[in-house]
């Protein structure tokens, strides 16, 4: 078979690359509008998002995820071009500027017709998966009813175990573990964390053929701790078998369950439970964005100087470059895949097979609505 990351694989039938992501206010001034974004029609109840709105304010009102996947642009377009993958990368994002609809207008003005997305979230869920095949539909509604002409979006499959992003946190978490003082260090817990969702929304998450009653969206976490777990044992010869998976950054109303424990919560049980320290390991995000600055290393960072338990943090895969060469696989192997040809090694580490390519129907389901989204089944 071919060797999909040989130099100069063909990127056909695609014409670009799309990196769609979840968009961030550039100051004080976008803070409520993009919040308005995010929110609309999600029952978020005001005092949530008043809260929010500070933890933006704090930071001078920008958020730090548009220059992160300014950064990962970069690093993308330098791994193709050394590797003589001669394909554009463009850049659109669901709830801010640069907006989905204008980077689709621009593609379609370039005479772009076929385009692989990779979404800044590794795993399955509505809000990491379907919304953005929604969001693709309405920008592709928008461009049809200005005549442009027609373009085929496709979603990359989840990356969540692809060796380029579970490695690089291998590495990170190594480096967090160092930080710690040294007679914690070979005794700290590994705890990663990841967004909080509502319980429904986990169930439903990903193919329900595939996973049945819990959804993908927990297993999926499991596995990527599994793995960071055993790499951080390989590399340091002592066994690092305490680790949770746990959550942060819950909004939505209280009476509503969202999967639990909170990272905080859990900090506190740490150290009732005499833990001599831990790591926390934000496996659920791409980049050191608000949630990991403000719900960790501000908020849980807090809470853990209160209760005196050593605790640091590990970086996100960010624009490591094997993340970047992650998705030059990613894409190789599926522009194989719409040429038809065989494609025999799908890049995946740990106990869950590669994703598929194209959603299936009713996966990652949207609470509120039955709403059009591309690139999927249904
Ligand atoms: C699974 C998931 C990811 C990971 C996958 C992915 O990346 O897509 C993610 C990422 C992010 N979430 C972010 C920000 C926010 N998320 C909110 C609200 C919500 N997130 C949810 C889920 C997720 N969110 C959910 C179920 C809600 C409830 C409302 C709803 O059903 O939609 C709210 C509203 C206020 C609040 O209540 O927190 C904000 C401001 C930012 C930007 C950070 C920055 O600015 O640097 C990023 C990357
Ligand atoms: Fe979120």
């Amino acid at each position: 078979m071919p060797d999909l990351r040989a130099p100069g694989g063909s990127a056909a039938p695609y014409d670009a690359l799309l990196l769609l992501s979840f968009g961030g206010p550039e100051g004080p001034e976008d803070v409520v509008p993009f919040l308005e974004n995010v929110t609309r029609g999600r029952g978020i109840p005001r005092e949530r998002l008043v809260e929010v709105g500070q933890h933006y304010f704090l930071f001078g009102g920008v958020s730090p995820i548009n220059e992160q996947n300014r950064e990962l642009l970069a690093v993308l377009r330098k791994d193709f071009a050394e590797h003589g993958l001669d394909l554009p990368v463009y850049w659109g994002n669901r709830n801010w500027a640069p907006h989905l609809v204008d980077a689709m207008r621009e593609m379609a003005g370039d005479g772009v017709r076929r385009v692989a997305v990779l979404t800044t979230s590794a795993y399955a869920s509505y809000s990491g998966c379907r919304q953005y095949r929604e969001n693709l539909a309405d920008a592709l509604a928008v461009l049809e009813a200005e005549g442009a002409p027609r373009m085929r979006v496709d979603k990359l499959r989840h990356y969540y175990n692809h060796p380029g992003f579970v490695e690089p946190m291998v590495d990170n978490t190594l480096a967090a573990l160092a930080e710690l003082p040294e007679p914690v260090r070979n005794h700290a817990h590994l705890v990663f964390t990841t967004h909080s969702i509502p319980t429904t929304a986990a169930d439903g998450s990903g193919p329900v053929e595939g996973h049945g009653k819990g959804g993908a969206y927990v297993p999926q976490h499991l596995e990527v701790a599994a793995r960071i777990a055993a790499g951080v044992t390989e590399a340091t010869g002592v066994e690092h078998r305490r680790w949770e998976l746990v959550y942060q950054s819950r909004s939505g109303a209280p009476h509503i369950p969202w999967l639990e424990p909170d990272i905080c919560d859990h900090l506190e049980a740490l150290h009732r439970a005499g833990a001599a320290g831990a790591v926390m390991v934000p496996i659920g995000f791409v980049s050191d964005h608000m949630e990991v600055k403000y719900d960790l290393d501000t908020e849980a960072m807090a809470r853990a100087a209160e209760l005196g338990l050593p605790v640091t943090r590990a970086g996100t895969v960010g624009a490591d470059p094997r993340f970047a060469a992650a998705v030059r696989d990613l894409v190789l192997e599926r522009a194989a895949v719409e040429r038809g040809e065989e494609v025999e090694r799908r890049c995946a580490v740990g106990s869950m097979l590669p994703s598929h390519d194209v959603c299936p129907r009713g996966c990652c389901p949207n609470p509120r609505a039955n709403r059009p989204a591309a690139a999927g089944t249904d």
